[in-house]
C-alpha cells in the first residue's frame, strides 16, 4: 500500500492515477483544504490534517504502508510572505509528523514534491540541480528546510527519500480524469482559461519590464502527467536500492514567455480575449527553464506530453468539462 499525501490535490491526484492505472493499492491522507474528494478515484481516502500526529499515525496503523509520496503542502508564493507561520507548520511541521511516523513504522522510502522556488532568481539558466539555492519566498524556503531536514533523516535514520523539484506544473490527465481545480485560481493557465470563457473580463500580464525578449517572464511548463510518471520511476528506484537521498529538477527545458503563452491560449481556445498589462508581482523570477538531464539520466525519465501546445489542450479539455 502507498501512502499519498495531498492526493485529493492538482499534482497528486495525478500520480495517484498512474499508480492505480499500475495496479498499485493506494491510501490518500488529506485535509481537504485544497483537494476534491472526487479526485482520487479508487483510492482509499482518509480526510486528516498532517499537522495533527494522531491523525497520520492513525493511518500506518491501519495500513500497511510500504513507501509515500509526499504532496500535502501550502504552496501560493504571496499568501506564504502574509503567513509565513501558516507555511512553516502547515509544511514543515506536517513533514516532521510525516518523517518521525515513518521512522517508528520502520517504512524507508519517500518521493518528495519540492518546487524551482528552491533557487530563487537564477543567475544561469537552464538551472541545475546544483545552481546556488536562493529562495526569494516563504514557500521556497519552507521546501528547502524540508530538503534538508530529509538528508538529516537519511544520515541519522537511512530513511531515503527523492526530492523532485518541479517548475511550471500543468495541463490534465489526458483521458480527463483530473485536472487542475483551485479556489482562488492563481496560475496562468486557468486564469487564461477563465477570461476566454467570459468569467474574468481581462487576462493581466504581470510585468512588462522584465529583462525578457518581450518584456514578460519567461516559465517552464511541465505536464503533470509527466510529472506523475518521475513519481513511479524515482519510487521504483528507491525500492531497487538504486537512490538513497537526491533531488532531480523536473522541467521541459523549454522556456516560454506569459505573452506566448497567452498567444498559445488564445489559438487552442479559439477565443480571442482582452489582455491588459499590470505591474511586476512580488516574488516573481524574470527566467525560470530547467536542466531536467539528471531526471533524464538517472531515472530513465523521458516526457510525453510536455509540449506547449498539448499541456494547453489537456488543461482546456479539463477545464471546459468542470467549469463551464
Ligand atoms: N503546481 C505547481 O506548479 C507546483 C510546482 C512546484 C511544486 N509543487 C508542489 O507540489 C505539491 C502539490 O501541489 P499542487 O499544485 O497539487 O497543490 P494542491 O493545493 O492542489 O495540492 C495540495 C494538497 O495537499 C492537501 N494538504 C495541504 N496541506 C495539508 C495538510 N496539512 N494535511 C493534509 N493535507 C494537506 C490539500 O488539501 C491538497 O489536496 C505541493 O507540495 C507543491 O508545493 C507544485
Ligand atoms: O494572472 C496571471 C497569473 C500569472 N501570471 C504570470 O505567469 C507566470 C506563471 O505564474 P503562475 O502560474 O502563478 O506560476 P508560478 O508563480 O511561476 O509558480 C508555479 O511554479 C513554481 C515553480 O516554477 C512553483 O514553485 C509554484 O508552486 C507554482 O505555482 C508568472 O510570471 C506570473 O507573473 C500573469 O502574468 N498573470
Amino acid at each position: 500500500m502507498i501512502l499519498v499525501t495531498g492526493g485529493a490535490g492538482y499534482v497528486g491526484s495525478h500520480t495517484v492515477l498512474a499508480l492505480l492505472d499500475k495496479g498499485k493499492d493506494v491510501v490518500v491522507l488529506d485535509n481537504l483544504s485544497t483537494g476534491h474528494r472526487d479526485l482520487v478515484g479508487k483510492a482509499h481516502l482518509v480526510v486528516g490534517d498532517l499537522t495533527d500526529r494522531s491523525s497520520v499515525e492513525a493511518v500506518f496503523q491501519k495500513f500497511p504502508i510500504e513507501g509515500v509520496f509526499h504532496f500535502a503542502a501550502k504552496s501560493i508564493v504571496p499568501e506564504s510572505m502574509k503567513q509565513p507561520d501558516l507555511y512553516y507548520v502547515n509544511n514543515v511541521t506536517g513533514t516532521i509528523n510525516l518523517l518521525s511516523t515513518m521512522v517508528k513504522y520502520g517504512v524507508k522510502n519517500l518521493v518528495f514534491s519540492s518546487t524551482a522556488a528552491v533557487y530563487g532568481e537564477p543567475e544561469h539558466v537552464p538551472i541545475t540541480e546544483d545552481s546556488p539555492k536562493n529562495p526569494q519566498n516563504v514557500y521556497g524556503h519552507t521546501k528547502l528546510v524540508i530538503e534538508e531536514m530529509l538528508r538529516n533523516y537519511f544520515a541519522a535514520y537511512s530513511l531515503k527519500s527523492v526530492s523532485l523539484r518541479y517548475f511550471n506544473a500543468a495541463g490534465a490527465d489526458p483521458e480527463g480524469r483530473a485536472g487542475e481545480d483551485h479556489d482562488p485560481e492563481t496560475h496562468l493557465l486557468p486564469i487564461a482559461f477563465n477570461t476566454a470563457l467570459g468569467k474574468r473580463k481581462e487576462f493581466t500580464v504581470y510585468g512588462t519590464d522584465y529583462p525578457t525578449s518581450d518584456g514578460t517572464c519567461i516559465r517552464d511548463f511541465i505536464h503533470v502527467s509527466d510529472l506523475a510518471e518521475a513519481h513511479l520511476l524515482a519510487f521504483e528506484k528507491l525500492q531497487k536500492g538504486e537512490l538513497d537521498c537526491e533531488s532531480f529538477n523536473l522541467g521541459s527545458e523549454k522556456g516560454y514567455s506569459v505573452n506566448q503563452i497567452v498567444q498559445v491560449v488564445k489559438k487552442v481556445t479559439g477565443i480571442d480575449f482582452p489582455v491588459s498589462y499590470g505591474n511586476r508581482r512580488e516574488g516573481d523570477p524574470a527566467v525560470l527553464i530547467a536542466s531536467s538531464q539528471r531526471a533524464q539520466e538517472k531515472l530513465q525519465w523521458k516526457m510525453k506530453h510536455s509540449d506547449l501546445e498539448t499541456i494547453v489542450s489537456t488543461a482546456w479539455a479539463w477545464h471546459q468539462k468542470r467549469f463551464r
